[in-house]
């Protein structure tokens, strides 16, 4: 197998690897590292925890060292946690060229970031509304001239999430050169393919991973079928019996919102387990406070929304909860590739209450493989349920008397005249949006579900699960 001097990459960027431990080049450093060497545009589709981080950087640096200039190379990436991680690969790799880098992210002071970016750095790592917020209200930088554009998770920077990016991209494409190189990466890009191509016309080179699954096969991924209202006793019991079998554990829950992420970790310290959260409506520096905390093992448990979902690298971290199902694959196959990641080994669990059986047949017809039931001693569970109950409902108290909703209203309106838009009428405009929506899938589901009744009772049985599953009613427990 070729090493990464046979890649073209110089003998100082070899040895960089070696001094990281990075011995031999993976699947997509192989394959995209010489096309990008080579002057091309380049879509890189690889599995979660394959490199694709070093793939794009490594060629940049050597294409820097050979011309180096600034402001070299933009990289924007949807979310501030993973700028910073991107920024220390670019400076560890980079460390022989004395490359300058800059982080443009939101929550920071914006006046220093101003500074920095006049001071003309090699490589900006920014995500799209920081940038382009800067890019409107100062004159002092330009990014007319930059080599690269790199888009990272590119295919979240482009679809219209709960963070719309949109606008603020058209703001940035405006003012990058039309001569450029565009390297664009995700585990996830084929949805967003066409805009993608849309991007990246020089020469373009795409490349992807071939699998039959498209998840690695080191993740052992199972489901656990539980009603909505023991939910809680059931994690509880998963992080007891993870503490109580391993010495060294670490884990990731993923919640779907900031309230119920805060919840939880409420309610597990009250159990006496190290858990930290990260989610949206914490402030910047409390955010990586407590990512820190968890890189350095200091908490074993990190509760997070999907802010942590995508290219996060943390080595340690041996099991995925999620303690919502994924409403969209491309979500589950982020969220379950923080662990088993370069070729560990890990575990990813998915509660579902039998409201979201349709979203695992969504999942497993996506990643093309179907989750195994987690076998779990139900009586153990029953025990602490009217427990976890009164501590759950102890911590709702305790939050809403916190004021987290306001709190939560009242940056969101913020935000909004930030933008220049009236928090009332969007509140409107949403509204009317989301119930055109919830229609929608409604109706989708319904038609899901008629299609798989068809479809269970042709096959001549039930639709799955069809192994007895035991989780206690709702009722066997007060809740
Ligand atoms: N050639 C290599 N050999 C060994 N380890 C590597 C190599 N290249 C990268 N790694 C390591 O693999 C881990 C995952 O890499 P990276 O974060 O780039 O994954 P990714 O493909 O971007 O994942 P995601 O899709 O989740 O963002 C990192 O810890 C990185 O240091």
């Amino acid at each position: 197998m070729a090493g990464f001097a046979e890649l073209g990459l110089s003998s100082w960027l070899v040895e960089q690897c070696r001094q990281l431990g990075l011995k031999q080049p993976t699947p997509v450093q192989l394959g995209c590292i010489p096309a990008i060497l080579e002057g091309r545009d380049c879509l890189g589709c690889a599995k979660t925890g394959s490199g694709k981080t070093a793939a794009f950087v490594l060629p940049i640096l050597q294409k820097l060292s050979e011309d180096p200039y600034g402001i070299f190379c933009l990289v924007l990436t949807p979310t501030r946690e993973l700028a910073y991680q991107i920024a220390e690969q670019f400076r560890v790799l980079g460390k022989p060229l004395g490359l300058k880098d800059c982080i443009i992210v939101g929550g920071m002071d914006m006046v220093a970031q101003a500074l920095e970016l006049s001071r003309k750095p090699h490589v900006v790592i920014a995500t799209p509304g920081r940038l382009a917020d800067h890019l409107r209200s100062s004159s002092t930088f330009h990014i007319k001239k930059i080599r690269f554009l790199v888009m990272d998770e590119a295919d979240r920077l482009l679809e219209q999430g709960c963070t719309d990016f949109t606008v603020d991209l058209e703001a940035i494409l405006a003012a990058v050169p039309a001569r450029r190189q565009t390297l664009l990466f995700s585990a996830t890009l084929t949805d967003t393919l066409k805009e993608l191509q849309g991007l990246a016309t020089n020469q373009p080179f795409f490349w992807e991973a071939q699998a039959a699954v498209r998840t690695v096969e080191q993740l052992d991924q199972r489901y656990l079928l539980v009603p909505e209202k023991v939910k809680d006793a059931y994690l509880v019991h998963l992080i007891q019996s993870l503490q109580d079998e391993h010495e060294d554990w670490s884990v990731i829950i993923f919640t779907n919102t900031c309230k119920t992420c805060q919840i939880l970790c409420m309610m597990l310290r009250k159990f006496n387990f190290p858990a930290v959260a990260l989610h949206s409506m914490m402030k910047q520096k409390e955010r990586f406070a407590a990512l820190a905390k968890f890189k350095s093992s200091i908490y074993r448990i990190l509760i997070a929304t999907d802010v942590a979902s995508r290219g996060l690298d943390i080595p340690t971290v041996q099991v995925v909860i999620n303690h919502n199902t994924p409403g969209l694959p491309k979500i589950y196959i982020h969220r379950v590739g923080r662990t088993a990641r370069a070729g560990r080994q890990g575990q990813a669990i998915t509660l579902v209450t039998q409201y979201d059986i349709h979203l695992v047949h969504a999942i497993e017809e996506q990643i093309k493989k179907q989750l195994e039931e987690l076998a779990v001693e139900e009586a153990r569970v029953l025990q602490i349920l009217t427990q976890v109950n009164v501590v759950r409902r102890e911590c709702e108290i305790k939050l809403e008397a916190a004021h987290f909703d306001e709190k939560k209203e009242i940056n969101k309106r913020k935000q909004l005249i930030l933008e220049g838009k009236d928090p009332d009428l969007e509140a409107k405009r949403k509204a009317e949006l989301a119930k055109i929506k919830q229609k929608n899938r409604r109706f989708k589901e319904k038609v899901e579900r008629t299609l798989q009744q068809q479809k269970a009772s042709r096959a001549g049985h039930r639709a799955r699960p069809p192994r007895a599953h035991t989780a206690p009613a709702p009722t066997q427990g007060p809740a």
